[in-house]
């Protein structure tokens, strides 16, 4: 067995992964990525890119319902073979970039899964690496069930690299994949249910918000079905048969779309000493292991609130700070989130419930965006908005924007709120008109 030194090794190739070894490589460090799968993670390759690359024709195809009878004559039809194959221009080539990339920049690639065997040592395929310090930037799988007939459920992997849309489609889980992957497929043609176990769905969002979407969700004939546990799926002569207490649904597939833990089966934390839970290796705010200094961790693998790519991306910084000595501590404020459905949902801060859990002053603005120029002009019908303002100091607590450009509004709330500006700030800005960010002057 063949025995390689580096000062870093990293585990995982994704998001996660990439500032810290380009970073610690320029500052000339030995650097080896040990990548099981493809090189650049979930993101490029399963996750956030593909979606949204499929996610183009369905928003034209929804642009287009909307300004039906106001000048727009015809339905465009989206064609789900020709978008599969648009996003294969976009997921096939990124590995390939990668792999030279790191090449060039003398960081050594290793293809094979790695697992500790000692605080500072793995094994991956047939080598051994010794190495300085470790970053574990392992990511998240998919949930696991064991029901009868588990075997059929298929993953979002699985759902985004279709070469063919069946026509109904069970999402189980009630989260950002599930609302997501949903709308997809409904504005595609296919007829979608969501299945969630609990009582509330996206509960990391407003819950006034959520109703609106939900609202919107089911008048695109997308069914929403709270309390709803799967308890087997069967595989009958016309499809799969999912069932539960209550319910027994016909589909052509149901997607496992019930959150993603980390992926820390058989990386053998216990022979490195790094303590993790279920939630994620626990690490201080420097992004340290508590128990095994000489390992940091990034990405969805943390116990940690988010599990984005672009906090995988913020992370893998921080861990690159520390490791070259300037000591940083994780900050995430500002973080943003969006939820690509139609409309977008989008987030930044603290939800009202959040405000009244932390026993935190604040005044609520509502305002109805649907009922303002650039959504009306688009025939939007569903446009919500909802801020949270410290009287005490204008200090933004949280905003959440529903409607037609709501992802790329969060950004600029996520800026002032990362540069800690009042929200006169963006009452008093000169905006683009008649742009929708013109409007945030009068959503605080
Ligand atoms: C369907 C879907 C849609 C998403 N959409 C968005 C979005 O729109 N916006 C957004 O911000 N986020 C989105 N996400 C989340 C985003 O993809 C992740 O937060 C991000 O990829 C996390 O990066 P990471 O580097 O921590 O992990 P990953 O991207 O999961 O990369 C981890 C890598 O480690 C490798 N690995 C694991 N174990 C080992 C081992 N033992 N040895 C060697 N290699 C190993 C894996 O093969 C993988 O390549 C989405 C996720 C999904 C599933
Ligand atoms: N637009 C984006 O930024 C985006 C898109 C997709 C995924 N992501 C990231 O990936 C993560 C994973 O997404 P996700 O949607 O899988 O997880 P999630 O945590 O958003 O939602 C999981 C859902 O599954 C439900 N659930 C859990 N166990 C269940 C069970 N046994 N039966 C039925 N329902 C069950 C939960 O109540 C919840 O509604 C997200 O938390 C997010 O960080 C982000």
């Amino acid at each position: 067995m063949t025995t390689l030194a580096y000062d870093l090794a990293v585990i995982g190739g994704g998001p996660a992964c990439g500032p810290a070894a380009r970073a610690c490589r320029e500052a000339g460090w030995s650097v080896c990525v040990i990548e099981s799968g493809l090189l650049g993670g979930v993101c490029p390759h399963t996750g956030c890119n593909p979606k949204k690359v499929l996610m183009g024709p369905a928003e034209a195809v929804a642009m287009a319902r909307h300004l039906a009878g106001k000048g727009l004559a015809g339905e465009p039809r989206p064609d789900w073979p020709a978008m599969a194959a648009f996003t294969r221009t976009f997921t096939e080539p990124v590995a390939p970039w990668l792999a030279g990339d790191y090449a060039k920049r003398g960081i050594d690639v290793l293809h094979a899964r790695a697992a500790f065997t000692g605080p500072r040592t793995l094994r991956a395929g047939e080598k051994t690496i010794e190495a300085k310090k470790i970053l574990i930037a392992v990511g998240a799988t998919h949930q696991r069930f064991d029901f009868p007939g588990v075997e059929h459920l298929a993953t979002s992997d699985d759902f985004l690299a279709l070469a063919k849309l069946p026509a109904r489609i069970v999402f189980v889980g009630g989260g950002f994949v599930a609302f997501e992957l949903a709308h997809l497929a409904a504005a595609c043609g296919a007829r979608a249910t969501i299945l969630t176990h609990g009582d509330a769905a996206l509960r990391r969002f407003d819950a006034d918000l959520v109703a609106r979407l939900v609202a919107a969700t089911e008048a695109m004939g997308i069914a929403v079905r709270l309390n709803s546990p799967v308890a087997r799926i069967d595989q009958e002569s016309q499809g799969l048969c999912v069932s539960g207490p209550g319910f027994s649904l016909a589909a052509d597939m149901a997607v496992n779309a019930a959150g993603r833990p980390p992926q820390l089966a058989g990386l053998g934390l216990e022979a490195a000493g790094v303590a993790a839970t279920r939630a994620g290796i626990t690490v201080n705010d420097q992004l340290q292991s508590v128990t095994n200094p000489d390992v940091h961790a990034a990405g969805d693998c943390l116990d940690a609130p988010y599990a984005l790519t672009p906090t995988a991306d913020l992370e893998s910084r921080v861990v690159a700070a520390n490791l070259l000595g300037t000591p940083t501590a994780i900050d995430r404020t500002g973080t943003p989130s969006a939820l690509f459905t139609q409309p977008p949902l989008a987030m930044c801060g603290l939800t009202e419930a959040d405000c009244q859990a932390r026993g935190l002053a604040y005044v609520k603005k509502e305002y109805d965006l649907a009922d303002s120029f650039p959504w009306q002009r688009l025939g939007e019908t569903v446009g919500w908005s909802k801020t949270l303002v410290s009287p005490d100091d204008d200090r933004i607590l949280g905003a959440h924007i529903l409607g037609h450009a709501a992802e790329e509004l969060i950004n600029v709330v996520a800026l002032a709120m990362r540069q800690n500006l009042p929200a006169s700030a963006l009452r008093q800005g000169i905006w683009t008109y008649p742009t929708c960010g013109y409007y945030l002057r009068y959503m605080f």
